[in-house]
């Protein structure tokens, strides 16, 4: 099966290798050309646009930053959308809203192309060993062809029905998850500065009912006070800000996810937002050298 990638960020670079790995013939294209070097040494073709890509692969996946990167590469000159034809896939993997995948969807399928939307659960190290989960939502006779390719990829894959519900399962675990980071950071300061010790509250936390694979990856570099990006805080708050928006378009009070999003925005606003999303723990005051 010859699969198009287009985004070769953190994630998009780790899956398209897996496919490499697992004998799919892959052709690339990123924004910055440049990093699609490293994928040619390991067997991938290159374009020069989403549109060239679309037009040599019957299937082309996307994996980009956020609704406005998804919405570019399809709509914009040299797009996917000049070359998008009656038998041809596009699956986007993009962490967007409802919103933006059925924009996508509908002007893919005005041109008598398939449209899948595909966001995952997991991150850097499940991409590159397979280990994500798919949300997958749309067509449902392109899930079932490209499920081979979705194999290599995840440990499971959900298909959602209609177009929007994959983005909304993604958006909603994702609230979740960053509510999760604040809580756990502020547990680990108030251990530390009322006298314990992090690490024993991290084996205390690991065989209880709260034990989850986030805290304890997570937990000890964050103890360490070092955050190299696994997933980029940037696009938490991002996910955060389109989860509180889909919130409030179903009138649902967050109060919980709100908070967790400011922590995440003035993480950002202190030049953290390309580390991990663990770093919302330095936006605690706690933390900081005193002056
Ligand atoms: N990292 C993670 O753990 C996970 C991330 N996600 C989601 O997956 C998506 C990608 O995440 P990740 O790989 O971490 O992000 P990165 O920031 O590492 O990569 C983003 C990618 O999007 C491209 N891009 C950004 N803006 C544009 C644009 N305007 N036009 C074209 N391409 C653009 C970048 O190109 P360039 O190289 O030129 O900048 C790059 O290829 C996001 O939606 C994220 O929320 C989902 C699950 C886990
Ligand atoms: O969107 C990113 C999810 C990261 C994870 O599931 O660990």
């Amino acid at each position: 099966m010859e699969i198009g990638f287009l985004g070769l960020g953190i994630m998009g670079k780790a899956i398209s290798v897996n496919l490499l790995r697992h004998g799919f013939k892959v052709t690339v294209w990123n924004r910055t050309l440049s990093k699609c070097g490293e994928l040619v040494e390991l067997g991938a073709s290159v374009e020069e646009t989403p549109a060239a890509v679309v037009k040599k692969c019957q299937y082309t996946i996307a994996m980009l930053s956020d609704p406005s990167a998804a919405l570019s590469v399809v709509f914009d000159k040299g797009g996917v959308l000049e070359q998008i034809s009656s038998g041809k896939g596009y699956i986007d993997m993009s962490t967007v809203d409802a919103d933006t995948a059925s924009k996508i969807s509908e002007a893919i399928l005005a041109k008598g192309g398939q449209f899948l939307e595909a966001p995952v659960s997991g991150s850097k190290k499940p991409a590159e060993d397979g280990q994500l989960v798919i949300l997958a939502a749309g067509n449902e006779a392109l899930y079932k062809e490209v499920i081979p390719a979705f194999n290599v990829i995840g440990k499971k894959s959900f298909y959602l029905g209609q177009v929007g519900n994959g983005a909304k399962m993604k958006l909603v675990v994702n609230m979740i998850m960053g509510s999760m980071m604040n809580a756990f950071s502020e547990g680990l300061v108030l251990a530390d500065r009322s006298g314990l010790e992090p690490q024993v509250l991290l084996d205390v936390l690991d065989l209880g009912g709260i034990a989850n694979p986030m805290f304890k990856l997570k937990g000890p570099t964050m103890i360490g006070r070092s955050y190299p990006p696994a997933f980029p805080l940037k696009h938490q708050q991002k996910d955060m800000r389109l989860a509180l928006a889909l919130g409030d378009e179903n009138a649902v009070s967050m109060p919980i996810a709100a908070a967790a999003n400011e922590a995440f925005k003035k993480a950002r606003s202190m030049g953290l937002g390309d580390l991990d999303f663990s770093a919302v723990h330095e936006t605690l005051e706690a933390l900081k050298p005193p002056h």
